[in-house]
């Protein structure tokens, strides 16, 4: 069989978009990993179906690069409302849902403003946060992230005593570089290895900067793949609503990929 795709990266998180308004796509997890496979298949971080969903424009199903089905993506929303755009589903906003519930999202020329999930708390443990902006993001402050080995330090992290039993959890790094940035390096559960960008991990770490920090929104975020911006509204401490990720989503190519024995 083939599948038809297109293939969109958002501060060079990178997915393959599958217009599956037919649900014909064959769900499967190797399949997936497969696809997401960056020497044997077309290559990304995770894969994206964009489907057909009652009162909604369109409905975004997110699976991460080892197949596995995974909670929200950020970037991978953004792309998708960039994805729906270039179908013509909307024109300048939408409102969609994802595995975590409602979003919706304008689009601008170069970017997408996504309004991710509230947040109803974070926990704190001496210098790390733990919090859910759709997906579990741990977040822990550093002074000099470059010399951080993310995988490394990442990977004990997610599969300690703590995170591992409950599934796992993205692990954050996160620099503060003055009083309204942060750059923020990120390793993905489900993907196994340091992203150029992770959005939900993005949006964590800035919320985690106004909870310790006091900074206020909008933040600017850099990552390895490029600039986010980050703004939201805070009431009572941790819990915060209206939170928008801000940021460039880009086609970067489609094509046709043949799948054989399956
Ligand atoms: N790259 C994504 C995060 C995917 C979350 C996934 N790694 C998981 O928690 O299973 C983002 O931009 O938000």
């Amino acid at each position: 069989m083939t599948i038809t795709f297109s293939k969109y990266q958002g501060t060079g998180n990178d997915f393959i978009m599958i217009d599956d308004r037919t649900e014909q796509f064959p769900v499967d997890k190797n399949l997936i990993a497969f696809l997401c496979h960056r020497r044997f298949g077309i290559g990304a971080d995770g894969l994206i179906l964009l489907r057909n969903a009652e009162n909604y424009d369109f409905r975004m199903v997110y699976f991460n690069a080892d197949g596995g089905e995974g909670s929200m993506c950020g970037n991978g929303g953004r792309c998708t409302v960039r994805f729906a755009q270039d179908l013509g589903l909307f024109e300048e906003s939408t409102t969609f849902i994802a595995v975590d519930g409602e979003h919706k999202a304008v689009a601008c020329e170069e970017e997408i403003f996504l309004n991710m999930s509230d947040v109803s708390g974070i926990q704190h443990d001496g210098n790390n946060d733990f919090l859910n902006t759709g997906s579990p993001h741990f977040v822990t402050f550093v002074n000099d992230i470059e010399s951080v080995e993310v995988v490394n330090e990442g990977k004990n992290i997610r599969y300690g005593d703590v995170y591992g039993p409950i599934g796992g959890t993205n692990v954050n790094f996160v620099e503060v570089l003055n009083n309204d940035s942060l750059y923020v390096r990120t390793y993905e559960r489900g993907v196994e290895d340091e992203t150029y960008s992770c959005g939900t991990g993005v949006t964590a770490c800035a919320l985690s900067a106004h909870d310790r920090l006091q900074m206020e929104s909008p933040i600017n975020v850099k990552t390895r793949g490029g600039n986010l911006r980050v703004s939201f509204a805070a009431h009572e401490p941790g819990k915060f609503d209206s939170i928008y990720l801000i940021g460039p989503a880009i086609k970067v190519f489609e094509g046709v990929f043949k799948v054989d024995d399956l």
